[in-house]
């Protein structure tokens, strides 16, 4: 990766012997994950069954539920010194940092874990907000079902989509994770829980998303299901311009009806793969490519083939699909285990990838840590589509990370952090990997891309990390609602602002 040796080089003997270990072999150390990862994978399982044979996660809701009330009850009796958050440890979250806040704050266990119903009816699932995407499309996808869209990251969780957000290849017609959400429950930093819908509180119900825990705690979601096919037929279309990836992708999306996944990679800036997808139930089983197999390529490097081969279709079991960037953790594999996509280590260990990010993060050393802070760089940059050429262009002067990860969303005209005048198309610019310009510089670089995407009216996803100023927060983000009932439900002493646990500063 990038600058190794300036790492390496900064430590002398012992030490910079271990680092250097550390950093060039790390997949050694991964492959004893590897397991590890497999058994924890078991064990969720193993204990979700016997939830499920029980039956008992509806009748046990409540009263789990009053448990975390009567630790907010707690939190007051004892004088609300400090504020509060969810005592999910940092490591088994989805992002590269861990909150520095956790140490501090008074932490509430929200153990709810569990799927509580599914009504074919209303069309929603009512889930926990532990509960985690694999979960979900595992169980929702064989009865039929499934989610209008699934966010990648098999162990992203509902609670923390809600809160924070999620994007995926249907949201050109979707929207975000917060648009396909129907009703949230929550405990209040009075003690109280309440159930939320559009109709019965919109301001609360507005402003739930993107507030990251600081309104109150998240204890159900109810989420529109929608009817799952077994397929998905794939059309592969490579283009040779930035002009050529703007031309086809709006062309696609004009398309909604024929187009449920809309999705592109840009493999440089003059070079990519426009993919267009439909759920289908019967396929022409010589075209079937059953991605998810643990012997299969990476999907990226899948794509990357159609830029020689040309244009391709092909049939992708539904559930491979939705999780079809898990396995090589988008392209962020390769810095891990190099050769990873080889086709011998696929077949012979391929099936006990990807390595859990929790666990990854959890065990990695200063050395691996700093090596990524100084020469990675993990963004999601949301962009008006008009911008999107621009925003290639600049990201390509800043960064050069390729693949691009591109993917169009709908964000409607509605209250709450994302303001926008009137229903538009947005386009998440994915950046994950090691930046290949000279002067990258963590702090200076990203504070620059920044400006522009504020300059562009776009939002910066804030799993990763922001370096933005509150002033600059609080203009990138219309906080007009999130005040209005941080004041109505008293949130002041019970839980910090967004940007106070989101920025740089928060986070180790
Ligand atoms: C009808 C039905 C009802 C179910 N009801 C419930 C329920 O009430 N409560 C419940 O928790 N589960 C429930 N399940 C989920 C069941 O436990 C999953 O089908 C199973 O856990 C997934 O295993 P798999 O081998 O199919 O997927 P795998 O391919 O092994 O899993 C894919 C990925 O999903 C993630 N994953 C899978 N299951 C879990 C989990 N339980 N927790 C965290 N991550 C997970 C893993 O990270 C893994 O990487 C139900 C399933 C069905 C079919
Ligand atoms: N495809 C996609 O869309 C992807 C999205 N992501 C991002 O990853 C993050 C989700 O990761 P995940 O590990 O699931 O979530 P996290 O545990 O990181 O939670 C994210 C935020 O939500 C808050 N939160 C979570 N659950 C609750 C709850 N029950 N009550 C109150 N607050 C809660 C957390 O508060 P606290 O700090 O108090 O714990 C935290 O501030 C999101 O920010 C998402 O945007 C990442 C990769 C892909
Ligand atoms: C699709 C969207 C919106 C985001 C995808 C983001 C992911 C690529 C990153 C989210 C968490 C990241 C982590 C890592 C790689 C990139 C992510 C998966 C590591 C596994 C990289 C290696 C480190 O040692 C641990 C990191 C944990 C988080």
């Amino acid at each position: 990766m990038g600058d190794r040796k300036a790492v390496t080089a900064s430590s002398g003997g012992f030490d910079a012997v271990v680092e250097h270990i550390l950093i060039h072999y790390r997949w050694v150390f991964v492959i004893v994950l590897l397991p590890l990862s497999l058994l924890y994978d078991v064990l969720l399982y193993v204990r979700s069954w016997v939830v499920f044979q029980l039956s008992s996660a509806p009748s046990k809701h409540a009263s789990k539920v009053e448990n975390v009330a009567k630790q907010v009850r707690q939190w007051s009796a004892e004088g609300a010194r400090t504020p509060m958050c969810t005592a999910r440890p940092s490591w088994q979250t989805m992002s590269f940092r861990h909150a520095k806040y956790k140490k501090t704050m008074f932490t509430v266990n929200v153990n709810l874990v569990d799927i509580l119903d599914l009504s074919a009816e209303r069309r929603t699932v009512r889930v926990e907000p532990l509960v985690t995407m694999g979960q979900l499309t595992a169980t929702l996808d064989p009865l039929g079902w499934t989610l209008p869209f699934v966010p990648e990251l098999d162990d992203l969780t509902v609670g923390g989509l809600v809160m924070g957000t999620g994007v995926e290849t249907s949201s050109h017609k979707h929207g975000l994770f917060q648009h396909i959400c129907v009703a949230y429950e929550l405990v209040l930093a009075d003690g109280s829980v309440v159930q939320v819908t559009k109709d019965s509180d919109p301001d609360l119900f507005y402003s739930v998303p993107w507030s990251y825990g600081t309104l109150g705690l998240l204890t159900a979601v109810e989420i529109r299901i929608v009817p799952a096919l077994r397929f998905v037929k794939m059309q592969y279309e490579p283009v040779r311009s930035l002009e050529e990836a703007d031309t086809v992708l709006r062309r696609q999306l004009d398309l909604p009806e024929e187009n449920e996944f809309v999705e592109a990679l840009m493999f440089s800036k003059d070079e990519g793969v426009v993919m267009t997808g439909q759920m289908v139930s019967c396929v022409d089983w010589g075209k079937l490519n059953e991605i998810g197999r643990w012997h299969k390529p990476w999907f990226f490097e899948h794509v990357r083939t159609f830029l020689r081969s040309g244009p391709g279709v092909e049939y992708i079991p539904l559930r491979d699909y939705q999780h079809r960037h898990s396995r090589s953790l988008f392209w962020e594999i390769k810095e891990i285990i190099p050769f990873g996509n080889n086709p011998v280590f696929r077949y012979l260990f391929g099936w006990m990838t990807p390595p859990k990010v929790s666990l990854l993060k959890l065990t990695q050393t200063q050395a691996v840590k700093k090596l990524y802070e100084r020469n990675h760089i993990i963004q999601d940059m949301l962009v008006p589509i008009e911008k999107f050429k621009e925003s290639v262009l600049f990201f390509d002067e800043e960064v050069a990370v390729y693949p691009l990860w591109l993917c169009p969303f709908r964000l409607p005209s509605e209250p709450g952090m994302l303001r926008v005048d009137k229903d538009s198309m947005y386009i998440d610019i994915g950046v994950y990997g090691v930046p290949t310009r000279k002067d990258f510089d963590p702090k200076e670089t990203t504070r620059r891309i920044e400006a522009f995407v504020s300059k562009a009216k776009g939002f910066q996803m804030l799993y990763a990390d922001t370096y933005t100023t509150r002033e600059e927060f609080r203009k990138m983000f219309d906080h007009s609602l999130y005040d209005k009932m941080r004041s109505r439900l008293k949130c002041d002493k019970a839980f910090p602002e967004v940007y106070e646990k989101v920025c740089r500063k928060a986070r180790d």
